[in-house]
C-alpha cells in the first residue's frame, strides 16, 4: 500500500451567497496516494476547484480537516499556509499568470528564489526543467507576451516544479490551449508523473482526464465514485472506454 500524501476528514466548505448558504463540500473524506496522478471530475459547479483549493491550502475549510503528508494544514494561519504552499505545492492554472515584465528565465528564478538562496542551484534546475519541457535556450530571454499559449503553459509547469513540490495541483491546465498545445502540456505532466511526481488535477476534459491513473467523481459535495485506469499509455482505446463507462455510470 503506497503512502497517503493528502487526506481529508469530514471536509466541509460552505459559501454564503447573498445571505444564502451554499454547502459545496459536505463531510467529504478522501485519501490521495503519493505518486498518483489523481483527476477530479464532476459536473460544473460540483465543487472540484473548491476541493482542489482546500487540499492545497489555497483556501480553508469551513469545517473538517486536511492532512498533507500527515500534517494537519487546515488549522494553519494564513501566513503559515503561504509558506507551506511555497515549499510543498506547485500550481498550474488555466490562466498562467506569468509576470509580464520578467523574462521566461527570470519568472522561473523568481519562484525558485522564494525558498532558496542558492542562485546557482536554482538556475541549474530551471535550465534542466526548461529543457525537459522543450523550451529552447533562445526562448529563456523572451517575455511572456512573446510566447505562444502552449509555450507559456509549459513555462507555467516549470514554475510549478521549480521548488520540487510534493504535489502539483492543476486546475483545467489545458483550458485555454489548442489541441496540439494541450497534448504537449499533458505530455509534460505525464512525463513528470512517470518520474514519480504526485499530481492532482481538476478537469472536465476527457483527453486530459485520460492521463490520470485514478479518477475521482464529485457529486453532492462528496466523492461518490472512483476509477483506476492504471498508468497512461498512448493509443490505449480500452482506457478511453473504461473512463467513459465510469463517467456514464456516474451520470456525467
Ligand atoms: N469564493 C466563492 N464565493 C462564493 N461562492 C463560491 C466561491 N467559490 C465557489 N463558489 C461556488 O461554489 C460552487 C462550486 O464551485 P467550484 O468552482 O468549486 O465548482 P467546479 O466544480 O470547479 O465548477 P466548474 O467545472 O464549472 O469550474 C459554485 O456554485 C460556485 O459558485
Amino acid at each position: 500500500m503506497s503512502e497517503i500524501i493528502l487526506s481529508t476528514d469530514k471536509l466541509c466548505k460552505t459559501f454564503s451567497n447573498g445571505g444564502i448558504q451554499q454547502h459545496v463540500l459536505r463531510n467529504l473524506d478522501v485519501k490521495i496516494q503519493k505518486g498518483d496522478f489523481t483527476v477530479i471530475m464532476g459536473s460544473s459547479g460540483a465543487g472540484k476547484s473548491t476541493l482542489l483549493y482546500a487540499l492545497s491550502g489555497l483556501d480553508k475549510p469551513t469545517l473538517g480537516r486536511v492532512y498533507f503528508s500527515g500534517e494537519e494544514i487546515s488549522g494553519f494561519s494564513n501566513d503559515r499556509l503561504a509558506v507551506f504552499r511555497r515549499k510543498h505545492c506547485g500550481f498550474v492554472f488555466q490562466q498562467i499568470y506569468l509576470m509580464d515584465s520578467m523574462s521566461v528565465f527570470d519568472n522561473i528564478m523568481a519562484a525558485g528564489l522564494l525558498i532558496s538562496n542558492d542562485r546557482r542551484a536554482v538556475a541549474q534546475r530551471a535550465r534542466e526543467l526548461l529543457e525537459a519541457v522543450g523550451i529552447p535556450e533562445e526562448t529563456h530571454r523572451k517575455f511572456p507576451a512573446q510566447l505562444s499559449g502552449g509555450e507559456a503553459q509549459r513555462v507555467g509547469i516549470v514554475r510549478a516544479l521549480i521548488n520540487s513540490p510534493e504535489v502539483v495541483f492543476a486546475d483545467e491546465p489545458t483550458g485555454q490551449l489548442n489541441s496540439a498545445s494541450s497534448t504537449d502540456a499533458l505530455d509534460v505532466l505525464t512525463g513528470f508523473h512517470r518520474q514519480g511526481q504526485s499530481i492532482v488535477m481538476v478537469t472536465h476534459d476527457l483527453k486530459s482526464a485520460r492521463r490520470g491513473n485514478r479518477i475521482l467523481y464529485l457529486r453532492d459535495g462528496v466523492v461518490c465514485g472512483e476509477c483506476r485506469l492504471g498508468e497512461y499509455q498512448p493509443r490505449d482505446g480500452q482506457r478511453h472506454e473504461k473512463l467513459t463507462a465510469f463517467l456514464d455510470e456516474m451520470g456525467w
